[in-house]
């Protein structure tokens, strides 16, 4: 479970009159999510989430998560809201990590999404993208090449402990990211990180986008890549064309791909297999045995990884003529 910093009650009573919240009624942990501590806090007004901000997230970007999340949602895209303090910030801390309140969603991610669930994935995609166009602030992805070359670093020399032969494999697959990696694709902010387990669905409807903890200024396209890896591949291990398709129709009914998008298609679904790849590596070679997290499973993008290097063209991912 994700509570890796503990609370107390007498310090978050403390945290919370800093806010217009309400008096605390009861709060529990979320054992939900890998990166930060989540609380669930009830109060004598609306439910509420608290956030405790972990390794990965440098406090100095929480200005870009937590103004997206407030651009976006002014925006009329569904999202948590952040709650402003007294003295006006949106953030603050809590047992000596970076912290803050948003509003609590309703919804429920789905276990098993089917085609008409990815199209309108694709579709809240876009608008994301689209809403996103005018936000002010920049924040550069730290998780792109230089960041895949960094992690690489760290894990290649235990690699062959997770699978027999995957230091020479990815090795060779980083190479051909590096030298072949599209730059010259349109560029503004994306989720990075928008898995099933960030998408709530209200009677079979998406209500909601959450967890912009991996946001930053990026290719829009990989965006999309990212999506068809999250969505479209069967437990297992095979793509799934028609979510594929589903889902590509449904962000090309808002944002229509150039076609330099889908022809780097491939290359990027190969990135960005490449790139959760080698941040569950890291983390299943790191993460101390007993620790309240589940792992997640490294092999898995290392299938989706192969997938993708099979594939030549985006009308494989069920890419259609474009509108
Ligand atoms: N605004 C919200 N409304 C309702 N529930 C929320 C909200 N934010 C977070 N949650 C709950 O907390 C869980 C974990 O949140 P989140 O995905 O942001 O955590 P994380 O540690 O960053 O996870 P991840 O592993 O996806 O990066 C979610 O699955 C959901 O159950
Ligand atoms: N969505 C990520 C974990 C959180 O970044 C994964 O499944 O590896």
């Amino acid at each position: 479970m994700a509570v890796y910093t503990d609370i107390t009650e007498i310090d978050l009573r403390r945290f919370l009159s800093e806010y217009d919240a309400g008096e605390l009624t009861s709060y529990k942990g979320i054992a939900e999510g890998v990166e930060n501590s989540n609380f669930l806090l009830h109060t004598t007004r609306e439910p509420l989430i608290l956030t405790l901000y972990e390794k990965r997230v440098d406090a100095r970007d929480l200005p870009f998560f937590l103004g997206l999340m407030q651009h976006l949602a002014r925006k009329g895209l569904n999202c948590p809201l952040p709650l402003p303090r007294h003295d006006g910030r949106i953030c603050g801390e809590l047992s000596g990590r970076p912290a803050a309140l948003i509003s609590f969603l309703e919804g429920m991610w789905l276990r098993k999404p089917e085609a008409h669930h990815c199209h309108e994935v694709g579709v809240a995609l876009a608008q994301l993208h689209l809403a996103a166009s005018d936000f002010e602030i920049q924040r550069a992805n730290a998780l792109s090449v230089n960041g895949w070359v960094e992690l690489w670093a760290k894990a290649s020399d235990r690699a062959d402990e997770v699978q027999a032969g995957l230091t020479a494999e990815i090795t060779q697959e980083l190479d051909y990211l590096v030298a072949h990696w599209p730059e010259e694709l349109p560029r503004g902010v994306i989720h990075a990180d928008l898995f099933q387990d960030n998408v709530f669905f209200l009677s079979d409807r998406l209500s909601g986008l959450i967890d912009f903890y991996f946001a930053c200024n990026d290719l829009l396209a990989y965006d999309v890549a990212i999506c068809l890896n999250a969505w479209c591949f069967q437990p297992d291990g095979a793509f799934n064309f028609a979510k594929g398709a589903a889902l590509l129709a449904g962000y090309q009914s808002v944002r229509a791909l150039s076609d330099a998008e889908v022809e780097a298609l491939p290359t990027l679904c190969r990135g960005s297999a490449l790139r959760f790849f080698l941040t569950r590596l890291y983390d299943w070679l790191t993460t101390p045995e007993g620790a309240l997290v589940v792992k997640k499973d490294p092999l898995e993008y290392l299938r989706k990884s192969r997938f993708h290097r099979a594939v030549r063209f985006a009308s494989e991912y069920g890419l259609e003529k474009r509108p």
